[in-house]
Order: C-alpha cells, then structure tokens, then sequence
C-alpha cells in the first residue's frame, strides 16, 4: 500500500497540505504517522479513505469497505452500553453477535476478559476516556479488513492503557494486518517495531525505522529530537 506523488489542498485553503509526497506500509509492522499539530496527518486518514480526493497523486490502498478507520471525533450515543457497541460492529460486518462477551475477545488474555466483563453493561458516556478507546481498539479490529487505520488510539490515556492499546495494534500488525497509527507520544514508539513517517512542512521528512531516525539526533529523548526535527 503506498501514496505516490500525492498533492492536496483544501478548497479555498493557500495552503498546500501535501506537496507531491510518496510513501509505502510495511507488512507485520506498526507504520506509524507523525508530525506537528495541523501538518494534516487526519487529512491523509481521509484521503486514504476517499473522504476526501486529493489533487493529484496515485494512492493504492483498499476500497473504503475493506478499511477500518478509528478518528478522533468518532461518536456514539452515551446511553449507549460496552454489549450494544460490540454487537453493531458485528453487525456492519456482517457477522452473527454474540450475547457473552467473552466470545469478543482472547479468552486466555485476562487483562483482555476483565476488560471486556467490566464495561459490557457500562454505558458508553460514563466509561473514562481511556476506557472508551479501549473498547473502541479492541472492538474495531473484529472486524475482518485489509487495512486499520488509527487516529491518535493513546491520546488521553494512562500508561497502562497505553500500553495494552499499543499491544492490541502490535498484535494485529504482527497478524498480517497493515496498520497506520498516528500518535503525539513519540516515547511509546521506543517499545514499538514501528516505520515512521514523519510529515512536515508539506513533505515526507523521513520514513524509515524509529530508532535509525532516533539515532540522527544528540539526543535519546524523542520529544527533544522531535522538536530538533520540525524547526
Ligand atoms: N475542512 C477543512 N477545510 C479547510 N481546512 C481544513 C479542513 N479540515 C482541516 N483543515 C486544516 O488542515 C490542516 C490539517 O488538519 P489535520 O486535522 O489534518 O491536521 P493533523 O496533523 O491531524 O493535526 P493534529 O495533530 O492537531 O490532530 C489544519 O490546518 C486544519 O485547520
């Protein structure tokens, strides 16, 4: 899967978001987007969906059908419960639901079970943010696609759901899924096998491995090689 010479700009917008840029997934691994606030990493999400159409440039990806794609802003009613969530992603699938949810997930996982049994009956509006992407994580990627995109799945949530997120992705990565994560909180990438793809200032600053792009900077710190990175 991969963008080649892609070009856009929004509409009546100046500013050319994509100057002709050009990147591959990789298979079995976590890719990972990155790149300063309003760069237009939720834009590519869109693109690669069809959303939105870009000027020019040749994107191979799957049809929109064989994508899952969790954005920031997704919402459901918060009367809505864990059980009610789990059954209509089955059902966009067309798969049969299930009335146990242990049947939603890897029942030797005990972190994984004991998820799933507490928020079943929870309603959507009072799980906690990282409650509600986990479910959000872990119920997306039932479904059976070619591609999963994930916009920003650890922001607001605490190191330990952060970490179980990140294994949910690394795992379905590991699977043979292709996966695009974008993310803020460069540290994580250190735990990850990830390629990185760092956008800036309409282009493809690198892509390559994390660490190779780490070990470019007189720092260890990710933040701190970031901020070296964009100025
Ligand atoms: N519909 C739109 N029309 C015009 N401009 C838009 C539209 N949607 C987004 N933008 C602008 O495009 C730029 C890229 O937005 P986008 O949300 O893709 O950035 P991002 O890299 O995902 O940012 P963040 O890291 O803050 O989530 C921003 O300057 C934003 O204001």
């Amino acid at each position: 899967m991969k963008a080649d010479q892609l070009y856009f700009h929004y509409p009546k917008s100046g500013r050319v978001l994509f100057d002709h840029i050009s990147f591959s997934l990789q298979h079995e691994r976590v890719n990972v987007l990155a790149g300063p606030n309003g760069i237009g990493k939720t834009t590519l999400f869109d693109c690669i969906c069809g959303i939105l159409k870009p000027q020019q440039g040749q994107l191979e990806f799957p049809p929109a059908r064989d994508i899952m794609y969790l954005t920031q802003n997704i919402y459901f009613s918060p009367e809505m419960r864990g059980r009610d969530f789990a059954k209509l992603l089955r059902s966009l699938s067309g798969q049969r639901s299930s009335q146990d949810p242990l049947d939603y997930v890897d029942r030797d996982n005990t972190y994984d079970r004991e998820l799933i049994t507490r928020l079943w009956d929870l309603k959507i509006g009072r799980m906690s943010v990282g409650e509600r992407k986990q479910l959000f994580v872990k119920m997306l990627i039932q479904s059976d696609r070619s591609l999963y995109l994930f916009d920003e799945p650890t922001s607001g949530v605490d190191p330990s759901s952060r970490f179980h997120i990140l294994r949910t992705i690394q795992a379905l990565a590991a699977s043979g899924k292709t996966v695009l994560m974008t993310t803020h909180q460069l540290h994580e990438l250190q735990e990850l096998d990830s390629h990185f793809i760092l956008l800036n200032h309409g282009k493809v600053q690198y892509e390559g491995d994390f660490q190779t792009w780490l070990n470019q900077y007189p720092t260890q710190d990710p933040d701190q090689a970031f901020d070296l990175a964009v100025r």
